[in-house]
């Protein structure tokens, strides 16, 4: 079963929650990590948006776990505690949409020319990796769970007002041609404070944004098309 598989079931969950939510909590703060987390942001969204309340910046999708997993596999290659590694990863949290920025890496890191395939899948496949793994049996659980909790941690540090908390995640965007996308973004009191964009990419990830885009467009358009078909 693959993420948008899931569609089927999450989108009506995810539109009845929110619309519960429209009524009793509209300025809360959401964190979407229900697959497919590509379609199901831009449905929370719609949702609002009908009924007047969207406050985009409230209105998180969480792709931290392809970050995690980043962390983890670069810092095994490169024998550097993945605790002390961040790679930005952005664009989606499904397949090819997931763009993990090897170049931005720090501690900066240099990846072979030969290995550096074989770590992009890796990233994009390992929930995937996990479900097939499973046979059956759901997806990554304890890791979601230190994802989910990670980026909820980083949510409350900005609302309580530290500085410099950023984190990727997936927004309502206007930095690529895709309405939503996810890349650094500065956290705080108003839930987004600042979208900080792609930043500097080098050739190779310049491409890998190009071939998600396509791919991104069609699993928002779902979303969307599918509460306006409601
Ligand atoms: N974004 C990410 O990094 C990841 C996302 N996921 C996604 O997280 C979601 C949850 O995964 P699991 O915890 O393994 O699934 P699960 O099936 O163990 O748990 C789902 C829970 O949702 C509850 N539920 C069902 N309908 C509901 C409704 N209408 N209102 C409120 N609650 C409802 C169920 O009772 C159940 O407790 C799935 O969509 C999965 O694909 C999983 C792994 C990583
Ligand atoms: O692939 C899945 O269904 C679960 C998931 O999102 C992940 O582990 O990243």
């Amino acid at each position: 079963m693959t993420r948008d598989d899931l569609f089927g079931s999450n989108a009506n969950v995810v539109k009845t929650i929110f619309e519960c939510a429209t009524e009793a909590c509209p300025d809360a703060i959401f964190c979407i990590i229900t697959n497919p987390v590509n379609s199901c942001v831009p449905i929370a969204c719609e949702v609002m948006k009908k009924a007047n309340k969207l406050n985009p910046r409230r209105i998180f999708g969480v792709s931290t776990l392809d970050i995690v997993r980043a962390n983890t596999f670069v810092g095994e290659m490169c024998g550097v505690n993945p605790k002390e590694m961040n790679v930005p990863v952005i664009g989606g949290h499904s397949g090819i949409t997931i763009v993990p920025l090897f170049s931005r890496a720090t501690p900066k890191v240099s990846i072979p020319k030969d290995k550096l395939d074989a770590l992009t899948k890796r990233v994009q496949e390992a929930g995937t990796e996990v479900v097939k793994a499973k046979v059956g049996h759901g997806s990554a659980t304890l890791s979601m769970a230190y994802a989910g909790a990670r980026f909820a941690n980083s949510i409350m540090r900005g609302l309580k007002g530290e500085s410099n908390v950023i984190e990727c995640c997936y927004v309502q965007s206007d930095v690529t041609e895709a309405a939503y996308f996810s890349n650094p973004v500065l956290l705080g009191k108003a839930g987004l404070e600042k979208n900080l964009g792609i930043g500097e990419i080098n050739a190779y990830e310049k491409d890998l944004v190009s071939k998600a885009l396509p791919e991104l467009k069609k699993e928002i358009a779902k979303g969307v098309d599918w509460v306006k078909s409601q």
